[in-house]
């Protein structure tokens, strides 16, 4: 076997919290994961020269910068393995928009090359390797939808209802650095604990007063379309924004109310439907007996 495709999907955060902050200047947050159905595809053929190429164009990210490529170089330096790959990456996730599209990229390539290369590490492994590229890239390897703290590497899964959600794609691309290190941020959210949520059929975006996304305040301010695109979905549903943003979403219980409300949507903005997922589609792709 030389060649895999995986999928690589996106994540909304249900609530994000930030409850402090590290002597690194990292904020510490609380924060709940959620998979949906919308995807990258990556495509890995395995070369035996060891270079790493990413094979295809993408707009605004040359292959150095891009998180799948750094993946692979940072699984060769790890375990000395000699061979290299090259990456087609198809690309559906909106850039800069919260859903954690460059993060999961990096999470698929590291679970597909340790197949694809016979490295054998452990899930374990892998996500501290991948937290190294970014404080989302654990949880796409710990492949359970999770309430998250620390910077997001501390994960416990979490139950969620089967849910539809309409996501909306205000037409900015929101660097996260800015949002986190705006003086308007507020960092002081009392900390919660997971028994404290409701699980399972209980959990709905909306059904618990409190629960927010501490940094849409500031993308707001910052980025007026992430306002009006949240202030359009309010009319239907609770809405927030997704990780730093720009995306926004709303909750449904079915496929048909989701679409109801998306069909409504003004010609001057860009959104659609997703059903969250259970599990990350390669939970079970880290080898389970590994060193
Ligand atoms: C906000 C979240 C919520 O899920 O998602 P996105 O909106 O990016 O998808 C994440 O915490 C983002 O994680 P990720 O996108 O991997 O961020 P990183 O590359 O690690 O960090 C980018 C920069 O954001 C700041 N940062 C990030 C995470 C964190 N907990 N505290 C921070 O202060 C740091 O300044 C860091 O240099
Ligand atoms: N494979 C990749 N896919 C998307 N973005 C990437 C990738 N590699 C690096 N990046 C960089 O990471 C930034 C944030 O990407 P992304 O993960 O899509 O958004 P967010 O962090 O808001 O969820 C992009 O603007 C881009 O510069």
């Amino acid at each position: 076997m030389n060649t895999l495709s995986c999928p690589a999907p996106a994540k909304l955060n249900l609530f994000l919290h930030v409850v402090g902050r590290r002597a690194d200047g990292y904020h510490l947050l609380q924060t709940l994961f959620r998979f949906i159905d919308l995807n990258d595809t990556l495509h890995f053929t395995s070369r035996p020269d060891g270079q790493v190429r990413r094979v295809n164009a993408l707009d605004g990210v040359p292959p150095e910068q891009d998180l799948c490529v750094r993946a692979a170089r940072l699984l060769q330096q790890e375990t000395g393995c000699r061979l290299g790959v090259d990456i087609e990456l198809e690309k559906r996730i909106p850039m800069g928009g919260g859903l954690g599209g460059g993060s999961s990229d990096a999470a698929t390539t590291l679970l597909a090359l340790n197949r694809l290369w016979g490295l054998g590490l452990s899930r374990e492994r892998l996500m501290r390797l991948g937290l190294a590229l970014g404080a989302d890239v654990p949880v796409f390897i710990f492949g359970d939808n999770a309430f998250a703290e620390g910077v997001g590497e501390r994960l416990q899964p979490f139950p969620l209802p089967d849910a539809w959600y309409v996501v909306l794609c205000p037409p900015v691309q929101v660097p996260t650095v800015q949002i986190f290190t705006h003086p308007e941020l507020t960092r002081n959210t009392i900390s919660m604990t997971m028994r404290a949520l409701p699980k399972g059929p209980d959990f709905r975006v909306g059904g618990l007063e409190g629960l927010k996304n501490d940094l849409q305040a500031v993308a707001c301010k910052l980025y007026p379309a992430v306002a009006e695109h949240l202030a359009w979905l309010m009319q239907f549903a609770p809405a927030l924004m997704t990780g730093s943003g720009a995306c926004v979403f709303a909750e449904f219980a079915t496929q048909a109310e989701a679409q109801a409300v998306l069909q409504r949507l003004p010609s001057n903005m860009r959104g659609f439907v997703a059903r969250g997922l259970q599990q990350h589609p390669l939970k079970d792709f880290a080898a389970a007996e590994a060193v």
